[in-house]
């Protein structure tokens, strides 16, 4: 299993380009499912995510294209073709590399019927479970019946529109239902939805295919359904946690970075709170600015869903936080688990004492470099982060975990002045 060494102390300064959203590919390669005709999907990050999900479709019968393979540009192109689902099935080995792969369900149900998914498990950050899906397509008209290791949803005479009100907020199950819908009979309401930009996103590019969907980026989404969209082309948004996570970087480093193709837009809360610790973040033409030349300053935050501070982005901001000047406080309210990295964080020689949901940091004057482990996605970037300050060398072990969610992660942070590589071995 790969690592990551890092000697630290570079400060950052330069430009780095902002991948396609991972968690926006996520919803728009199952959305290929929803129509026979071509789905193109242009700025799709190179992820090992987006490589499970693209063999999980082709496993269902959907072809995936990927146009120009030059390794020196960043994204890419794939055009996935659902002409004829062979298998309303998703297979469980795929499943438990990402969780992501429920986001088959709606689509297959809406076009197919059926759809059989295997019932996740827990992960690292939490539960995670699937009953708000499973309660949206029951709202739609479908039959659900949990066994002992798969769902099975089954609309015999196909979907018909309802409404969807979701007790809480959930991003995966907003866009299930979204995607049900589309094809449904008649006309959905979704209230209590997910406004996560990465919806906004899934819902244009329905929208592009023929969707007739209103109140787009807000808690109300109404839907009416047409008998079958069409195939389009359309461009992943810019990846909003990628571009917090290289701004913390560069933050924690004195450093000062242009994050190219950022859109400041899609994450206010997080600018908001860098600013607050005294980073300064200023528009450009191609994305924004990130400088830091003083202290940081603590922060109090708590994860809430979108517009508020995303859950995606506590980890890399401790990280961040572990050096300021004073004492700093994060809740985490989105997932029960999600403070791994507080441990790993103490081994290079930050203080955190964590207490059920609230971590409660300590800055101290210097991080000094350890071997550490990565638990989770965010968690390793948090860790990276971390070692990109510290004295000496720092080695993040487990990194398949980052490969899920930052593209070419040590070509981007080099180019910036990073002193880090990948190597082989545990
Ligand atoms: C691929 C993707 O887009 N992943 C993101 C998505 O995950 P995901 O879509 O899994 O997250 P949700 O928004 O669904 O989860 C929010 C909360 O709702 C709970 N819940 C969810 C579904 C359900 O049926 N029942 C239930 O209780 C979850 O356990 C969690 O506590 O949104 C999360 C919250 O912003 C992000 O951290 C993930 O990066
Ligand atoms: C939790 C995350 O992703 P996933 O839902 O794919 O596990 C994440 O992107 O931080």
């Amino acid at each position: 299993m790969d690592k990551i060494i890092i000697r630290g102390g570079n400060r950052l300064s330069g430009r780095i380009q902002i991948s396609g959203a991972k968690n926006a590919a996520l919803t728009l390669i199952p959305a290929a499912l929803l129509t026979e005709e071509p789905l193109t999907l242009r700025n799709l990050p190179r992820l090992a995510d987006v490589d499970t999900f693209g063999h999980l479709v082709n496993q269902l019968g959907v072809s995936t294209e990927i146009e120009g393979k030059r390794p020196e540009v960043f994204g890419r192109v794939m055009t996935l073709k659902a002409g004829r689902i062979t298998s309303t099935e998703a297979p469980a080995d795929i499943n438990r590399k990402m969780r992501a792969s429920i986001l088959v369900l709606g689509p297959l149900l809406a076009r197919m019927g059926h759809a059989r998914v295997p019932l996740p498990g827990g992960c690292q950050i939490g539960a995670r479970p699937i009953d708000l899906h499973l309660k949206a397509m029951e709202a739609l008209g479908a039959d659900i019946e949990i066994g002992a290791h798969f769902v099975t949803a089954t609309a015999k005479d196909g979907l018909k529109g309802g409404l969807v009100k979701f007790p809480t907020v959930s991003v995966g199950a907003t866009e299930n239902a979204l995607m049900a819908a589309v094809l449904a009979h008649g006309e959905t309401i979704i209230e209590n939805a997910a406004q996560e930009p990465e919806i906004t996103d899934l819902a244009q590019c329905l929208i592009g295919m023929g969707a007739k969907i209103s109140g787009v980026g807000t808690a109300t989404l109404t839907i009416k359904g047409v008998t079958s969209l069409h195939g389009d082309t359309y461009s992943v948004m810019s990846d909003r946690i990628e571009a917090g996570s290289y701004a913390c970087a560069a933050a924690i480093t004195g450093g000062d970075v242009e994050l190219v193709g950022a859109q400041p837009e899609t994450f206010e809360a997080v600018i908001e709170k860098l600013r607050a610790a005294g980073v300064s973040i200023e528009p450009t033409e191609d994305g924004m600015r990130v400088r830091c030349d003083g202290d940081i300053q603590p922060l109090t935050i708590e994860t809430q869903p979108f517009p508020d501070f995303p859950t995606d982005m506590q980890a890399q901001m401790m990280a961040m936080l572990t050096l300021a000047k004073g004492t700093s406080v994060l809740t985490e309210t989105i997932f029960e688990n999600r403070f791994m990295h507080a441990g790993e964080l103490e081994r290079m020689g930050a203080q955190v004492e964590v207490a059920g949901r609230t971590a409660t940091v300590r800055g101290v004057d210097a991080l000094n470099g350890a071997p550490v482990m990565a638990t989770d996605l965010r968690a390793s970037m948090s860790l990276i982060i971390a070692g990109l300050a510290a004295r000496g060398e720092t080695q993040v072990l487990r990194v398949h975990h980052l490969d899920r969610g930052y593209e070419r992660l040590e070509e981007k942070l080099s180019a910036v002045g990073a002193d880090i590589e990948r190597a082989s071995g545990d």
